[in-house]
C-alpha cells in the first residue's frame, strides 16, 4: 500500500537563517512529486526533512496519519537516489544492492531472490557481477535506484538523479525511472531544477522560489496557466509585454503599448478598465499576419531548426520577442523583414503590473 506525505506549515532554520517558513504541500499515495526551482530555493532542505537529514525547526511532516520529525533516518522506511549515485565502488552491483537489505538482517534466500527480482525491475540483471567502474552513468543509477527499492521502503527519494548524466542519457533514464516509480507504486519525491525534465516526468509538480511553493499541479496545467509571472517565466520560455485593459460594451480588451488590441475571453471579473498588466506569450503563441492589427517589429535573427523556425523580432516599442513559427504554415522570413504579429488569446497568461498574479479566471 503506497502512503501519503502530508507536510504542514514546516519551518527550517539553518542558525538564524530561516530557508523555509510555514510550507505545507500533500503528496498523494502512489505519485510522483516533484519539486522543482531555481538554485537554492530550498528543494533539497524540503527533502532532506522528509527523509530525515534536516532537523524540522516548527511544523509537522506526517507519513498518513503518523508524525515523522522525531522519527530516525533508518526507521522512516524511505529510500533514497543521489546526483551522485553513491554506489560503492569495490562491490559488485549485487552486492552493492544486497547493502540495503544486509542491514535489515533478511535471510539468505530471501535476500538473493530478493535482489534479483530488484534488478529485473531496473533492467540491470545482465552486469549483476560487474563493479560501478565498469557501468555506464545511467546504469550506476539503476544500481543506485534498485538499491534503494530493495528494502522495499515506503517513499522513495531523488535528488538531481540525472543531472550527472549526458543529454542523451538523461532523457533514457527519466523515461526508465518513470516507468520503475509505476511499476512499484511507491510514492516518490523528486527534486530537480530542469523543468523540461519536471514537465517529462512528473505526475504533479511543486514550482518553489525562495523557500516558498508558488504553484502546485499536474505539468500541463502549470504550463498552461502559471498562477504568477515568476511561474510562466520559470517554465518554458514566455516573452513579456507590457499591456492596458480596456473594458467596454463589447468586452474585455488588451491593448498593447503600440496600440494593437486583443478580445480576451477569459479574465477574471476583478480585472477593471485601466489595468496595468503584463502578457505572458510563448514563442509559440504568436502569429505572423497581414492584420495591421497587431504589434509591428523587425526581424533581427531567424533561426532555422528544422520543423520550427525561431525568430527575434524588435518591436516598435523596442520590447525584443522570440517568435516561433512551424516550418509548414511559413516561407522563411528573412533577417531584416518588417513583420506584424499578433497573439492566440486563448493561449496567452495575463498578470497584474505589480502582484504579478493570474489574471486569467479559474479553469479557464
Ligand atoms: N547546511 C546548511 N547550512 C546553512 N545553509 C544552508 C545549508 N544547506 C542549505 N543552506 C542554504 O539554504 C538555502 C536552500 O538550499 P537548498 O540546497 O535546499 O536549495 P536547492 O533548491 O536544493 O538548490 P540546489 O539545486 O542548488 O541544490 C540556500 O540559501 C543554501 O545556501
Amino acid at each position: 500500500m503506497s502512503v501519503a506525505i502530508h507536510v504542514d506549515k514546516v519551518v527550517k532554520k539553518y542558525e538564524d537563517h530561516t530557508v523555509i517558513n510555514g510550507l505545507s504541500l500533500t503528496i498523494k499515495p502512489g505519485e510522483l512529486f516533484t519539486l522543482l526551482g531555481p538554485s537554492g530555493c530550498g528543494k533539497t532542505t524540503l527533502l532532506r526533512m522528509i527523509i530525515g537529514f534536516n532537523s524540522i525547526e516548527g511544523g509537522t511532516i506526517k507519513i498518513d496519519e503518523q508524525v515523522i520529525n522525531s522519527i530516525p533516518v533508518n526507521k522512516r522506511k524511505m529510500g533514497m537516489v543521489f546526483q551522485n549515485y553513491a554506489i560503492f565502488p569495490h562491490m559488485t552491483v549485487s552486492e552493492n544492492i544486497a547493502f540495503g537489505l544486509k542491514a535489515q538482517n533478511a535471510n539468505k534466500k530471501d535476500m538473493q531472490s530478493r535482489i534479483n527480482e530488484m534488478m529485473k525491475v531496473v533492467r540491470i540483471e545482465d552486469h549483476h557481477a560487474k563493479k560501478p567502474e565498469k557501468l555506464s552513468g545511467g546504469q550506476q543509477q539503476r544500481v543506485a535506484l534498485a538499491r534503494a527499492l530493495v528494502i522495499n521502503p515506503n517513499v522513495l527519494l531523488m535528488d538531481e538523479p540525472l543531472s550527472n548524466l549526458d543529454a542523451k542519457l538523461r532523457v533514457e533514464m527519466r523515461n526508465a525511472i518513470k516507468e520503475i516509480q509505476q511499476k512499484v507504486g511507491i510514492t516518490t519525491v523528486y527534486v530537480t531544477h530542469d523543468q523540461e525534465e519536471a514537465l517529462a516526468i512528473s505526475d504533479r509538480i511543486a514550482v518553489m522560489n525562495k523557500g516558498v511553493i508558488q504553484q502546485i499541479g499536474k505539468p500541463e496545467d502549470i504550463y498552461l496557466r502559471p498562477n504568477n509571472l515568476f511561474v510562466s517565466q520559470f517554465i518554458g520560455t514566455s516573452n513579456v509585454i507590457k499591456g492596458v485593459i480596456e473594458k467596454n460594451q463589447d468586452g474585455c480588451f488588451v491593448v498593447f503599448n503600440d496600440g494593437y488590441r486583443e478580445k480576451m475571453e477569459n479574465l477574471s471579473d476583478t480585472v477593471g478598465d485601466g489595468h496595468h498588466v503584463l502578457a505572458s506569450v510563448r514563442p509559440q503563441e504568436f502569429i505572423v499576419t497581414s492584420d495591421t492589427n497587431a504589434l509591428a517589429g523587425v526581424v533581427d535573427k531567424t533561426i532555422f531548426l528544422g520543423i520550427n523556425t525561431h525568430y527575434f523580432v524588435t518591436l516598435k516599442t523596442g520590447e525584443t520577442v522570440e517568435v516561433v513559427q512551424n516550418i509548414e504554415d511559413h516561407a522563411l522570413i528573412p533577417e531584416g523583414t518588417a513583420v506584424n504579429i499578433k497573439v492566440k488569446p486563448k493561449l496567452i497568461n495575463l498578470f497584474d503590473e505589480v502582484s504579478e498574479m493570474t489574471l486569467i479566471k479559474a479553469g479557464e
